[in-house]
């Protein structure tokens, strides 16, 4: 007989608890871009490359557990904490050294996932203003630009790394008429001189919170606030709790819970949707606040790889507006 594997729109545990995400969630299987594939036959498993939807058993959570209660036997050694926190920019400048021009990737999910940056592209869309923070190597901005037809439309990039900055300068497509790089950090105290208090229309915010450290998440939200319009949007991708990339991690390789530094030297936190919610829901309408499960197969080699992200669509209120 055949053994069945439990998928569903979403665990019981990761139900978030307080107000959720509602217009179009990720994880709802009818119609959503990535939501057809249910895998219920696991003898199906190597069939295709991709399943949507998957939710573990206790047996797989219980691995998870162990994993994650080894790692902490064997931390980062304390001499070293503070020095990847300190350079934490350095090694992202060492990465974009190293790396410089395999970084840009066609993503083709940012359009499925967040139609709201693409529709402020349309030729009527009217005077808007993006901002892409952590931009790396500016995978959202050139997608904007490059396929705009706003003339009305300025894409802004920031990010902590300046040999980022420069590998976003460097590009064909970088048009400074169009669109502005600059070095800039988003734990800093204020916001920076190049944007104006609420005057962005939508802030994007792609794998790059996982690379700030928890003590200073408050911070970077506040200043998140100060540049977003009333109305404006947040859009949010970033590694979820439990993600393979976490499970991983060896020994001496977490700074504090469910934040670690690669060999490289950067660090990354995996979130689950309730920190999400505790860090936006008091500034924000939280319109989405989903956990993306995939499980991506090797046919090939017959590997399962469980993936796990978050997703999130965050919004500032109108002046007198309550939070949704
Ligand atoms: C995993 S990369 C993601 C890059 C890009 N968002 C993407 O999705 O391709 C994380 C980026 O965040 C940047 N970053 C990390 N901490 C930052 C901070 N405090 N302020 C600004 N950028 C930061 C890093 O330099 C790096 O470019």
């Amino acid at each position: 007989m055949t053994k069945k594997i439990k998928f569903s729109a979403m665990s019981t545990a990761e139900q978030p608890k307080k107000r959720e995400s509602s217009s179009r969630d990720i994880n709802a299987p009818a119609n959503a871009p990535f939501g057809g594939r249910v895998l219920v036959d696991e003898s199906a498993v190597f069939e295709q490359n991709a399943w949507d939807h998957a939710i573990w058993d206790e047996e797989q959570e219980q691995h998870a557990r162990n994993q994650i209660a080894r790692q902490s036997k064997d931390p980062v050694p304390e001499e070293l904490v503070q020095k990847f926190h300190a350079d934490a920019a350095e090694y992202w400048n060492k990465f974009y050294t190293k790396n410089e021009h395999k970084f840009f990737k066609d993503r083709h999910w940012l359009r499925i996932e967040f139609p709201e940056l693409f529709q402020i592209i349309e030729a009527n869309a009217g005077e808007k203003k993006v901002l892409e923070i952590g931009c790396g190597a500016g995978n959202t901005m050139f997608p904007l630009l490059t396929e705009s037809k706003n003339p009305n439309l300025f894409v802004y990039a920031c990010d902590f790394s300046s040999t980022a900055v420069e590998v976003v300068k460097n590009n064909v497509a970088y048009d400074p008429n169009r669109g502005k790089a600059f070095v800039w950090d988003l734990t800093d105290d204020d916001i920076p001189p190049e944007i104006e208090p609420e005057s962005m229309d939508i802030l994007v915010l792609i794998f790059v919170l996982s690379a700030v450290h928890p003590d200073k998440w408050n911070q970077a939200v506040k200043n998140l606030e100060k540049m977003l319009k009333p109305g404006g949007l947040i859009v949010f991708r970033d590694y979820g709790r439990y993600d393979m990339a976490q499970l991983r991690f060896k020994k001496n390789r977490m700074l504090s819970e469910n934040f670690y530094v690669r060999g490289d030297g950067t660090r990354v936190y995996f979130f689950d949707s309730d920190e999400i919610f505790q860090m936006f829901g008091s500034r924000f309408t939280i319109e989405q606040n989903a956990v993306d499960r995939r499980l991506i197969v090797n046919r090939l080699r017959k590997i399962k790889m469980y993936r796990i992200w978050l997703q999130g669509k965050f919004r500032k209120p109108l002046p007198g507006q309550t939070l949704a």
